[in-house]
């Protein structure tokens, strides 16, 4: 016999949070706003990132692509004016809850610089650098690691007769993905990556692509870049900036051949920016 608490539910709306979602989320942004003193740099930012995909962050310069990639890792709090409201939840926890330890999301989020930034070291001292400092001591366990990240990061076959040299002495593609398998050293669980081919020459880019089309099978990559083609070539989500403001967020696709919003399409189009 049914009761009233049954016909309810048979009745019951979905509410929002209810629906079902095309992806696990790994970052979910409620409401962020952030200034820089008087000056908002990013207004009521929301929307949520998956996991396992690439999300990439496009929009004019100035548009608060750089100071949304440096919020998702609390990089943005070293500047000492910004001021920030809403919040950033990375696996379910909001990262400014005091109780939120910034080492702890450091580990679990890596991060990629538009210039390439090896440290003046070795390519073995830069790719242990991280794990040296999480107690790793054990040379063989280094060992392992220098390989797998090396690997992972497509350089491997490169350097593997030369990891006591200087990474200054690798090129300019090579040192960007020196910094790649730094990152990966740490095991994180997202890269973000800034702009990062915008340094390299077109060889070079497009090894870092493909790269970013493999490490998306084990990781949850977010890109700024100022390129559109390899905006749509290379990942799943875009969100477009403008001002401040997310104008648009949606399958990259769907973004790129049927926008929504008509600042995107002039955008995409090349009508400014
Ligand atoms: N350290 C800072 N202090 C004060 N204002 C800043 C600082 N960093 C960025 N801004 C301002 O915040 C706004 C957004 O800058 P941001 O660098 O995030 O944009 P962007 O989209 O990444 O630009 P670009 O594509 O040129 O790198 C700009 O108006 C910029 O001048």
């Amino acid at each position: 016999m049914k009761t009233i608490m049954d016909e309810k539910k048979v009745v019951k709306a979905p509410r929002p949070e209810e629906t079902k979602k095309e992806f696990n989320t790994v970052y979910s942004i409620e409401n962020f706003n952030l200034w820089y003193g008087k000056d908002q740099a990013l207004k009521d930012i929301k929307f949520d990132i998956p996991e396992k995909q690439v999300t990439a962050i496009i929009g004019p310069s100035g548009c608060g692509k750089s100071t949304f990639i440096k919020a998702l890792n609390r990089m943005v709090e070293m500047v000492p004016i910004v001021r920030m409201s809403g919040d950033i939840n990375y696996r379910g926890k909001n990262i400014f809850e005091n109780k939120y330890k910034v080492e702890d999301l450091r580990t679990k989020v890596g991060m990629v610089f538009q210039k390439p930034n090896p440290f003046p070291k070795s390519i073995y001292e830069n790719v242990v650098y991280g794990p040296k400092i999480h107690g790793i001591k054990n040379k063989k366990i280094l060992d392992e690691i220098v390989e797998k990240s090396l690997k992972g990061a497509a350089l491997w076959e490169e350097v593997k007769d030369r990891l006591n040299e200087n990474a200054y002495g690798l090129s300019g593609g090579q040192q960007q993905r020196l910094c790649i398998a730094r990152c990966l050293a740490i095991e994180p669980d997202v890269i973000l990556m800034d702009e990062p081919t915008s340094a390299l020459d077109p060889i070079s880019t497009l090894k870092v692509e493909e790269l970013v089309q493999e490490l998306k099978k084990e990781f949850s990559i977010i890109i700024v870049t100022h390129n559109m083609q390899q905006a749509a070539r290379i990942s799943d989500k875009t969100a477009f900036f403008l001002n401040g403001e997310v104008v648009e967020y949606s399958d990259t696709n769907q973004l790129f051949s049927n926008p929504s919003d008509k600042r995107t399409e002039d955008y995409i189009t090349g009508r400014f920016g």
